[in-house]
């Protein structure tokens, strides 16, 4: 694989098995996986349940390791993540919540108060500052996971199935606001998802995953200008001729098939 100084995420041959003592039995994830990412590009990861998807996040996040194969994330620092359970602290304010991770750098209180401020008003939570997760939707619930993503500042956002719980019309406010937020930021997103519709909303690359043990079927390019509006998008009808090419692959590879 040619790496450039233009690249941000390298996967080349990974390989990821789990073992379950209790059986003795081994269920091989991921089988000689191999894509890369650009920078400021995004990417998204569509396959069947089960295919792999987040091992492949996991082990980009250096949350597991590989049993062969390598991950590379160019330029240092380590990936934000945001993961479709809602993973905010619950005794912890919309704020406060956003405001962790820059405490955790140690920023100074006015510094982070604005920064924390700023990032309130990229995601649309303004008058939702002192409120608690519980007093929250789902859809602002995620807000707040991906404003804290934001706050780590890191060049790479791995997302996995963020809007995956909302309703159709809260998923498609978001994604429009995600798209808003990537255009503005110019970071690098590795986004995975189920919906073939919510991939070519978003991505400039759809990877089109097997099934387990999960590889690349295909990786399509989707030139839809930017930036886009997400219900207008849907009267292009590239958008169909896509749909239709991903489904087709998806229901080419039978479950089953790619089993070791
Ligand atoms: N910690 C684990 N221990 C044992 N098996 C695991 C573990 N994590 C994942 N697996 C298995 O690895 C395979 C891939 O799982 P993974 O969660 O990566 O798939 P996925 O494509 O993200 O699925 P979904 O879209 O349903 O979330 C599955 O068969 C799963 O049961």
């Amino acid at each position: 694989m040619t790496v450039t100084t233009e690249t941000s995420i390298i996967v080349e041959g990974l390989t990821k098995a789990f073992y379950e003592p209790r059986t003795d039995s081994e269920t091989i994830a991921l089988k000689n996986l191999s894509f890369s990412v650009r920078k400021g590009e995004f990417v998204c990861l569509v396959g069947p349940s089960g295919c792999g998807k987040t091992t492949a996040l996991r082990v980009i996040a250096d949350l597991e390791q590989p049993l062969s194969g390598a991950v590379q994330v160019v330029g240092g620092g380590r990936p934000a993540v945001v993961f479709q359970e809602q993973s905010v602290f619950p005794w912890m304010s919309v704020q406060d919540n956003i405001a962790f991770p820059l405490r955790v750098r140690g920023m100074w209180r006015k510094e982070r108060l604005e920064r924390t401020r700023h990032l309130i008003d990229l995601v649309g939570l303004n008058r939702f500052e002192k409120s608690l997760p519980h007093q929250l939707s789902g859809g602002m619930k995620q807000r707040v996971s991906v404003a804290r993503a934001l706050a780590e500042d890191a060049d790479v956002l791995l997302m996995d199935e963020p809007f995956g719980a909302l309703d159709e019309q809260t998923r498609l406010e978001l994604q429009q606001e995600l798209l808003r937020i990537w255009d503005a930021s110019g970071k690098t997103v590795l986004f995975i998802t189920h919906s073939v519709d919510e991939a070519l909303t978003l991505a400039d690359r759809v990877l089109v995953m097997s099934h387990r043990p999960g590889r690349i079927l295909a990786d399509l390019q989707v030139g839809f200008s930017r930036p886009r509006d997400v219900v207008e998008l849907r009267r292009d009808e590239r958008f169909w001729d896509l749909t239709y090419e991903v489904w087709s692959l998806l229901k080419g590879s039978a479950v089953g098939e790619g089993e070791a």
